[in-house]
């Protein structure tokens, strides 16, 4: 049977994330790293894909996931933007006063840092959500509380001590949908791709580029730089542009490939839905 890799475990939220794409009923491959993951859709004949967290609303991008994506060769294919709520998970009937430690996945702690700010407990970061809901399950951990979803509490039977504890309510983490199949067809109707780019480093390099993606009528939704390591601070640029037809993008790739020294398209793809992130600009 085919699956989706993941990382985290069952009840972690690329669990949630990939049932979202893919259907309640998806099996899926559970990894402890993101390194694991990608190795797993590149080279894994179960997997028929990857989900791979890549950036936060409050936490920032994961950008060694980037460089993940950029060493794969693997394609975006979707994405998921999913609405993430923390909450300070302890062994039934634990009083705060007895907690010492907090364990979670370095990117809940960064959701939750105002809130970890206000007491003086241990940080302890593990490979996943739901498996620091399970560690504290399994070894009956009174001193030991965990930050993950109300799923993760509902599976390992953990009371719920503080809820919606991230810094601010609304707290959105984007998905990338990974693929190895080059022939596989793109979403129907893509509206959204994903390249990669170099530019010398030279005056008005960069701007010659955002004017070709805005004189294209594109939304340039996110722009990463990342230095290049080994070449004296160049830089090299992710960027995901958003469109209302194909024609716009491939023209747009035309113009680029004459304004950049290297450039890559991941894939063009489907936008995920975010309604809920417009609650923050309103
Ligand atoms: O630990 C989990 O539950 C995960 O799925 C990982 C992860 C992440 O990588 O950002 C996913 C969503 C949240 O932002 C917190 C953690």
């Amino acid at each position: 049977m085919q699956c989706i890799a993941i990382q985290g475990f069952e009840g972690s939220f690329h669990q949630v994330a990939a049932q979202r794409f893919y259907g309640a009923s998806t099996a899926v491959l559970t990894c402890a790293t993101f390194r694991e993951v990608v190795a797993k859709a590149q080279h894994d004949e179960r997997c028929a894909g990857a989900l791979m967290a890549i950036e936060n609303s409050i936490a920032g991008s994961i950008l060694p996931n980037y460089n993940l994506l950029k060493k794969s060769g693997l394609r975006i294919i979707g994405e998921v933007y999913l609405e993430i709520s923390q909450n300070l998970l302890v062994y039934p009937g634990t009083p705060l006063s007895a907690i010492r430690e907090v364990h979670s996945h370095p990117m809940a702690l960064l959701q939750c840092q105002d809130f970890l700010d206000r007491h003086s407990w241990k940080l302890v970061e593990t490979e996943d959500t739901a498996l620091s809901a399970r560690h504290i399950q399994q070894n009956q951990s009174r001193h030991i509380a965990g930050i993950a979803s109300t799923l993760a509490a509902q599976l390992y039977g953990l009371d719920v001590a503080a809820a919606d504890i991230q810094t601010m309510k609304h707290n959105y983490t984007r998905f990338l949908v990974l693929s190895r199949d080059a022939g596989a067809p793109e979403a129907a109707p893509a509206n959204k791709a994903s390249v990669y780019f170099h530019v010398h480093n030279e005056k008005g390099s960069l701007a010659k580029v955002l004017q070709v993606i805005a004189g294209c009528g594109i939304d340039l939704s996110k722009l990463q730089s990342f230095p290049i390591p080994g070449s004296n601070w160049q830089y090299s640029f992710h960027a995901d542009l958003e469109f209302e037809h194909r024609a716009q993008l491939d023209q747009a790739l035309k113009q680029l490939d004459k304004v950049t020294t290297e450039l890559h398209l991941y894939g063009v793809y489907a936008a995920g839905l975010r309604a809920g992130l417009q609650l923050l600009y309103p």
